[in-house]
């Protein structure tokens, strides 16, 4: 049994959807999984294991920041032996050409934070998507009629206090939307042996200043939960 998770061994399935509000795990499992059942309540970050055309996955809240999603995949791959993760998250828009409820698969992900930094004395490490889950995204999303965009994120430390002036080093370099966990993830599972895939709508935009409102995210991210299904059924 891990600290934070503390399901029994044999509860959590070897893919795992990772959303960041344990309420989008507890929606996905029960819109989406048959026989859903919830495995963990510890702090309220639920987790749910379900069939999905046939295959079993499960969908386990992470919370918000680096430090948080950290502490969930380590539990996940280390103690309950998960082989891929997918994150399915809100991100908010950082190009012009991006709109509300587009979906992003993240490629590579940067950091501002102090994670990495510990992790590799400072240096700067690339963190990329599982490549085999990556292009398993890519064929879904091109079979689908749903817009997608494929590159790379920023995972920030930081949700209020960076305005798009703040962040022009991040756009000058083409990152397409900031969030604030794929970094750390993707490191991860590189470092443990599992493979990670980071799929995000965009919930807002920091060039136009719109948001989705809370009716038209739940069908929006209704399509990420989907495409992030799909792929994890032939992952
Ligand atoms: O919607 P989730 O998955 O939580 O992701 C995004 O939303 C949160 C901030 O509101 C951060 O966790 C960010 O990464
Ligand atoms: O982390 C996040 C998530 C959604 N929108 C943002 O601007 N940041």
């Amino acid at each position: 049994m891990s600290h934070h998770i503390a399901a029994k061994q044999g509860d959590i399935a070897e893919t795992v959807l990772l959303p960041g509000d344990p309420l989008r795990a507890k929606f996905v499992a029960e819109t989406f999984l048959e026989e859903p059942f919830c495995y963990t309540d510890i702090r309220n970050m639920l987790g749910f294991t379900g069939t999905y055309k046939g295959k079993r996955i499960s969908v386990q809240g992470t919370g918000m920041g680096q430090p948080s999603l950290a502490i969930y995949g380590y539990e996940l791959i280390q103690s309950y032996q998960a082989k891929n993760l997918i994150r399915i998250g809100s991100c908010g828009a950082l190009n012009k050409t991006l709109k509300l409820r587009d979906i992003i698969i993240a490629m590579g992900a940067c950091t501002d934070g102090s994670m990495n930094r510990i992790t590799f004395n400072g240096q700067d490490y690339a963190a990329i998507a599982d490549f085999s889950l990556l292009q398993l995204a890519y064929e879904k999303a091109v079979g689908s009629s749903i817009a997608t965009r494929i590159g790379n994120v920023l995972a920030t430390d930081r949700f209020y206090g960076d305005d798009l002036e703040a962040l022009k080093p991040w756009t000058d370099h083409q990152v397409l939307a900031v969030e604030m966990e794929s970094n750390v993830l993707y490191t991860l599972a590189a470092r443990y042996g599992a493979r990670a895939l980071s799929i995000l709508t965009v919930s807002d935009s920091l060039v136009t200043n719109e948001n989705l409102p809370a009716r038209q995210r739940e069908s929006s991210f209704e399509d990420m939960a989907r495409l992030a299904l799909d792929v994890a059924v032939e992952a």
